[in-house]
C-alpha cells in the first residue's frame, strides 16, 4: 500500500468511528432542517440522495419531501471501477438487493441528477471527501461534471470533520456540505432560476 492509500485509510478509520459515535435522531433531525433549506431552491430539478447503510446521517425525510416537485433518484452500483447509475426512487417504493449492503429500486428507471446528497465517511473544510473507497462518486461526479452543471452537496455529521484530508488528483470536491451544525459552502450554489 503507498502511503497515501494508507493515509486514506487511516482518516476513513478514525472518521468512522466518530460518525458511529456521533450518530443519533437528534442529528438526523437537525441536519434534515439545514439540508431542506439548501435543496429546496432546486425543486423540480433532478435530484438524487441514498438510503443510508451503516452509521451514515440519513437524507430520506428531505428526498421525501422534494419527491412532491420532481424526480428523485439513489444510487446503483453497476460494477467495481465503473460509475455510478442513478434509479428513480419514490417514497415507499419497492426496493431490492443492489449488492453492496445497499437497497435498490425494484423498477430501474434512470435519471441523471442535476443536484447530488453525496454520502460520506470524512470531510474537510475546502469540500475534501471520503467515501468507502470504491471510487464511485470520484468517477460519477467526474462524468456529470463533463457533462454539464452539477452541484455536489456532501451530507455528514459535523464530527466527521477531518483537518484536512489526504487527497489525489481523481477525488472530486464538494460543492457544499451540510451537517447537524449547519452549511459550509465552497461556491456560490444558488439555483439558476427556480421558474
Ligand atoms: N447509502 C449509500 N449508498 C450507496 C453508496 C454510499 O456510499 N452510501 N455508495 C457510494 O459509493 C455506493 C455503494 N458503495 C459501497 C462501496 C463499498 C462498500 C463496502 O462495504 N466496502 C467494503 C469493502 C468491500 C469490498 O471491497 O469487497 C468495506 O469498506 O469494508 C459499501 C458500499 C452506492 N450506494
Ligand atoms: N475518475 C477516476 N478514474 C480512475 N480512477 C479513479 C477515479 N476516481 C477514483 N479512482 C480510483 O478509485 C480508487 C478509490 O478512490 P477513493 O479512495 O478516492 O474512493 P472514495 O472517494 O473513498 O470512494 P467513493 O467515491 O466511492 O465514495 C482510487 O484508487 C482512485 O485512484
Amino acid at each position: 500500500m503507498d502511503d497515501l492509500t494508507q493515509a486514506k485509510a487511516a482518516a476513513r478509520k478514525a472518521a468512522f468511528a466518530r460518525r458511529k459515535d456521533a450518530k443519533s435522531s437528534d442529528k438526523d433531525a437537525a441536519a434534515v432542517a439545514h439540508l431542506l433549506e439548501v435543496v429546496l431552491p432546486y425543486k423540480g430539478r433532478a435530484l438524487s440522495g441514498y438510503l443510508p447503510i451503516r452509521t451514515e446521517i440519513d437524507p430520506v425525510p428531505v428526498m421525501a419531501a422534494m419527491a412532491a416537485w420532481g424526480p428523485v433518484c439513489v444510487p446503483v452500483i453497476k460494477a467495481k471501477g465503473q460509475p455510478l447509475e442513478f434509479h428513480r426512487w419514490e417514497p415507499g417504493c419497492k426496493m431490492v438487493d443492489g449488492g453492496f449492503g445497499t437497497f435498490v429500486p425494484a423498477s430501474a428507471e434512470v435519471i441523471v441528477p442535476e443536484v447530488l446528497i453525496v454520502p460520506l465517511v470524512a470531510f474537510d473544510r475546502k469540500g475534501g471527501r471520503l467515501g468507502y473507497g470504491g471510487g464511485f462518486y470520484d468517477r460519477t461526479l467526474e462524468g456529470l461534471r463533463a457533462g454539464g452543471n452539477v452541484t455536489a452537496i456532501g451530507y455528514a455529521f459535523a464530527a466527521q470533520e477531518a483537518k484536512g484530508l489526504p487527497l489525489e488528483q481523481t477525488d472530486q470536491p464538494l460543492d457544499a456540505i451540510i451537517t447537524d451544525e449547519g452549511v459550509l459552502r465552497m461556491k456560490n450554489i444558488q439555483p439558476r432560476s427556480c421558474a
